[in-house]
Formats: structure tokens, sequence, C-alpha cells
């Protein structure tokens, strides 16, 4: 477990951590997700030990660190722009760490090879960093933390310099490399939907203060306060209840829709609106509507259902929520 109690830092007058406490269990895999300035960096930094802060304590195993440099600290760090060394090869950069600490070489050998078969890079050992994509360096970069066994691994957004399809893919690749070595790991990213797929936990940052921590369904569907909800995906307020915009059912029979929305007690009710655009996003369709009272709400819906309701901009439409859960509720219990 590492816990932060009370860190405090300033850069010159600017509160960077006001007052940070937060507990991250053992074998988590715990996201730091907010906006750009928001202080996860030097969070994690902090954790590191790579900043000093100006009060407070951060302990990781139940061991003081706070006093701790970097190397005393059992972490293992990986940065959005990996720094390998580019003269020596994947195994080499791999093994440095394990070289360092002089450790026998046959150990050395099993180690890497183990590390760079969990990380898919067999047949890459020989090759130098300026011959692997900046997915595969990454993935060198995280052989190369995981090395030393360190007690936690601190990543700082190390997917944000690659394409989106690529980031995609390392994600799903971290939570299963993460499954199958269940080192404590800390992810800073300001990407909520990289946080709530690959996290157990995320604790939500802003303006150096920790708004809510939790699982990644509560804090999408019980938010802490307007923040959060913002933060963790877009709202649509139906009637005067807020539901996420995939939670809502278009209908062009009135009498249908109002049929259905008796089965979901304490709903929103029908909102009849008119279509304003119809957007493509791929797989899902994203429908902008001007409700009776002038508020202006989206939906989001398959492709398919889309093309059975046949919109098009000027239309009339009957919006409701899909069922009772689909309801935010804001609950500011579980706030910081
Ligand atoms: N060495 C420094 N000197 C002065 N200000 C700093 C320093 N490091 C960070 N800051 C400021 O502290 C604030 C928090 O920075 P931090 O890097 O922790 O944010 P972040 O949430 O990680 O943001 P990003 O996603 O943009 O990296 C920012 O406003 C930043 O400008």
């Amino acid at each position: 477990m590492i816990t932060v109690s009370n860190a405090r830092k300033q850069y010159g007058t600017f509160t960077a951590l006001d007052d940070v406490s937060v507990e991250i269990p053992r074998g988590s895999l715990t996201a730091l997700l907010g906006p750009s300035g928001s202080g996860k960096s030097t969070l994690l930094r902090s954790i590191a030990g790579l900043e000093g802060l100006d009060s407070g304590v951060v302990t990781i195993a139940g061991r003081d660190v706070t006093k701790e440099p970097p190397q005393r600290r059992g972490i293992g760090f990986v940065f959005q722009h990996y720094a390998a060394f580019k003269h020596m090869t994947v195994r080499d950069n791999v093994a440095f760490g394990l070289s360092i600490r002089k450790r026998p070489k046959a150990e050395i050998a099993r180690k890497v090879d183990d590390l760079l078969e969990i990380v898919g890079l067999e047949g890459f050992q020989h090759r130098y960093p300026a011959q692997l994509s900046g997915g595969q360096r990454q993935r060198m970069a995280l052989a190369r933390a995981l090395a030393v066994d360190p007690e936690v691994l601190l990543l700082d957004e190390p997917f944000g310099a690659l394409d989106a399809k690529v980031r995609a893919d390392l994600r799903t690749w971290l939570r299963r490399l993460h499954d199958e070595v269940h080192v404590t790991t800390v992810l800073v990213t300001h990407d909520q939907e990289e946080a709530l797929d690959v996290s157990d936990r995320i604790a939500v940052l802003n303006r150096g203060r920790i708004e809510q921590v939790g699982d990644p369904v509560t804090l999408y569907d019980r938010p802490a306060n307007d923040f959060v909800m913002g933060f963790l995906g877009s709202v649509a307020t139906l009637g005067d209840q807020l539901v996420r915009p995939h939670d809502i059912v278009l209908t062009r029979d009135r009498a249908v829709a109002l049929a259905e929305d008796a089965k979901v007690p304490g709903s929103p009710g029908v909102i009849e609106a008119v279509v304003e655009r119809v957007v493509r996003l791929g797989f899902e369709v994203r429908v902008e509507l001007r409700a009776d009272s002038g508020e202006r709400f989206a939906a989001q819906i398959t492709r398919r259902d889309a093309f059975d309701l046949e919109l098009h901009t000027g239309e009339t439409v009957f919006a409701r929520a899909a069922h009772r859960s689909s309801v935010i509720e804001i609950d500011p219990a579980l706030a910081i």
C-alpha cells in the first residue's frame, strides 16, 4: 500500500498540491485522473521522490519514505517520453537495473527473457531503441521498470505520445500485465476513458485537491460533485434529472414512450424534443436535441437504432431514461 498524508507543494505562490491525502491499496491499479495542471504529475513525482513535498508524509509498504531518495523507495517509473539508452540493445536496456546491482549473469538472462515475453518483445531483444515503434519502446520501458522487482510501479502518461489506436491496445495490454504481475501501480492520465478502462480505482484531482476516490462504476454513477460528474463523461439534463447520453432512449411514438416510461419508477418522464443534428461517430450516433422547454441535450444511440428510427433534422422524438439506474445521483457524502 502507498499512503500520502496531508501533502502540500507550492511553486512560488502557486499551490500544486493542497493538503492531499490518499491511500493506494496494495496490488491495485489506481489512476490519478484530472485536467492539465491539476497536480497529478506532482503527486506521482512526490510518491517517487523526484519532487520534495513542503509538508506531508509518503509511505510505501508501511515504510516512511518521505525523506528517502528515489532509488531507495522501491519504485519503477515510466514517463511519457521514455529515455532509453540509445546505444544499448533492448535486452541491455531491460537488464540495466539488474546489471548495475551486479546480479549474477544467469539470473539476469533468465529474468530479462521472462520480462521480454511478458511485454511481448521476445523477438526484439537485439534491436536498438531507434528500431522500435513508440508502443514497443514504452513496453520496453515497462519491462525495464519491472526488472528490479519494484514495490510500486509509477506511470506518468506512459501512452500519452502514441496515437489513439496504439494507446487503446496498450491499455488492454497494461491491464493484462497488471493482472499477471499484481504490482501496485499508479497511472497518471488526463483521459477519462483510459482511467475507466484500465484501473480498479480512480482518484480525481482538480486544482491540487482530490475530489473523489473510488472504483470506476461508483465515480461514473455516483459522482461526489459536478466536477467529477462532468469529468468522467458527458451528461444530459432530461426533465430535471441527469443522465448519461447513452442512457437515453428515443422513440418516434409518444404512446410507446409513455408506456415504457411507466415501467421506470422515479424516471424524469418523457421529454418531447426536436432533432437538431445527427452526428455519426463510428459505431454510435449522437443525436442533438432541443426540448420543448428550449433546453438542449444529446442522446447517444447505436447506428442500428438510428437507422431504425430514420432520424432527420427537424423531426420530433420522445426521449426517456433507459432505466432507473441511468439517473445519475450526485452523492456529496462520497467527496473527500
Ligand atoms: N517545477 C515547477 N515550477 C513551477 N510550477 C510548476 C512546476 N511543476 C509543476 N508546476 C505547476 O504545478 C501545476 C501542477 O502541475 P502537474 O504537472 O502536477 O499537473 P498535471 O495534472 O500533471 O498536468 P499535465 O496533465 O498537464 O501534466 C501546474 O500548474 C504546473 O504549471
